[in-house]
């Protein structure tokens, strides 16, 4: 039995929220997932995501629709269970949004962590994983990045709540020694569990690589657009470090065991597998192993954009003992999986429509 039992986690039903309840099933652990369904799929029992992990591990999972802006209701889930742990996931992430609608961004990230904090300190929970992002690295200044890579030059508004987050962190924990915190920056996950029964299904507009890559595989969208061919690399397209969201998911286990084992205030760790890929590296390998024909529109670089980022390792490895086993063609192979089992996603909630007949229903 692990030496933290109950694990609280934010953001439960959403993409990565969903793997890494299943992983931490897997390690015994007990999982209270809240999510608002902000970002992630709503059926008539609750989270299709969030039932599907219970059939994959054959384990109960506790469940709340619950909003982090709504401090009552989380003080009633602690206060009904005892919480030894949080892992942190819920938060809006769509970064065009997020420079249009700043203070939603501002209020749901930041005010959403406040919230969470207090009601953690109130009730003598000081254990926490917080999802954090590669983002807060900006343009990289020297690669492969390790976690002492400045941070803070950051041109969109997602990324510096994520950002603003880490800096709130070291204040907590240099003011109150109680806390313990690991803040997980992941690069960029992608994959899906292999029984292709959970998988990414964003409910928001999005622009990530493989998502649209499979949309373009299925027929669902006409073609990919690679944004720039003029970077340097060494076929011109953008580097990433992808990593399958399983792997990610064990990272969060690793952190947890390291948490319950020692007491290290606060802790940052990159989360990513070490390896660049450029955007035709990762489309020649999904044709592979998919058969599927992804036609290509080149144009020029998406604002923003950096050209090329991937993660050190060694810190997490060293003191996490965690590391990637998973490959890119594994990555292609699940996503691609889930997106053809599931077309369309999750099931959707449907709406009972009332047939209204000479004004009588
Ligand atoms: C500016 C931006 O959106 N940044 C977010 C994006 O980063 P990031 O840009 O790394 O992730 P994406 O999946 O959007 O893009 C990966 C690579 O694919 C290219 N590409 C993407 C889509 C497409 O249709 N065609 C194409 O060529 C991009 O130019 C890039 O080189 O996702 C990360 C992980 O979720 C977030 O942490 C970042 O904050």
């Amino acid at each position: 039995m692990p030496r933290f039992k109950n694990i609280l986690v934010t953001g439960g039903a959403g993409y990565i929220g969903s793997h890494c309840v299943v992983t931490l099933l897997e390690a015994g652990h007990e999982v209270i997932a809240i999510d608002n369904f902000t970002n992630s799929v709503e059926d008539e029992d609750g989270s299709p995501a969030l039932q599907r992990a219970e059939k994959i591990t054959g384990k109960k999972i506790t469940f709340y629709k619950a909003d982090l802006l709504d401090k009552p209701q989380i003080n009633a889930i602690f206060d009904k269970h005892p919480v030894d742990c949080v892992i942190h996931f819920a938060a809006l992430k769509a970064v065009g949004e997020s420079m249009q609608q700043p203070l939603l961004y501002y209020q749901n990230n930041l005010l959403g962590m406040l919230n969470l904090l207090e009601i953690m300190r109130s009730h003598n929970c000081y254990q926490m994983v917080f999802s954090s992002s590669c983002t807060v690295y900006g343009e990289p200044e020297h690669l492969p990045i390790t976690e002492t890579h400045p941070t803070g030059s950051i041109t969109n508004v997602y990324g510096r709540t994520k950002y603003f987050i880490e800096e709130m962190l070291k204040d907590l924990s240099a003011a109150d020694d109680k806390w313990n915190i690991i803040s997980l920056r992941y690069f960029n996950p992608v994959g899906a569990h292999p029984s292709g029964l959970i998988g990414e299904d964003p409910t928001k507009e999005f622009t990530n690589l493989m998502p649209f890559l499979a949309q373009v595989a299925l027929g669902k969208k006409p073609v990919l657009t690679v944004f720039g061919t003029d970077y340097n690399t060494p076929d011109g397209t953008g580097i990433r470090d992808y990593i399958h969201v399983m792997d990610l998911a064990s990272g969060h286990v690793a952190a947890l065991n390291l948490l319950s084992q020692t007491h290290i205030r606060l802790k940052v760790y990159n989360l990513g597998t070490g390896k660049g890929v450029s955007v035709k590296e990762l489309v020649n390998v999904f044709e592979r192993v998919t058969k599927a024909k992804v036609p290509l529109k080149y144009v020029d670089r998406r604002l923003g954009d950096i050209s090329a980022m991937w993660a050190d390792t060694s810190l997490a490895k060293e003191e996490l003992g965690w590391s990637t086993q998973l490959t890119i063609e594994e990555m292609c192979t699940d996503f691609w999986r889930w997106q053809t089992m599931n077309p369309d996603g999750y099931p959707k909630k449907t709406k009972k429509t009332e047939i209204v007949v000479n004004g009588k229903s």
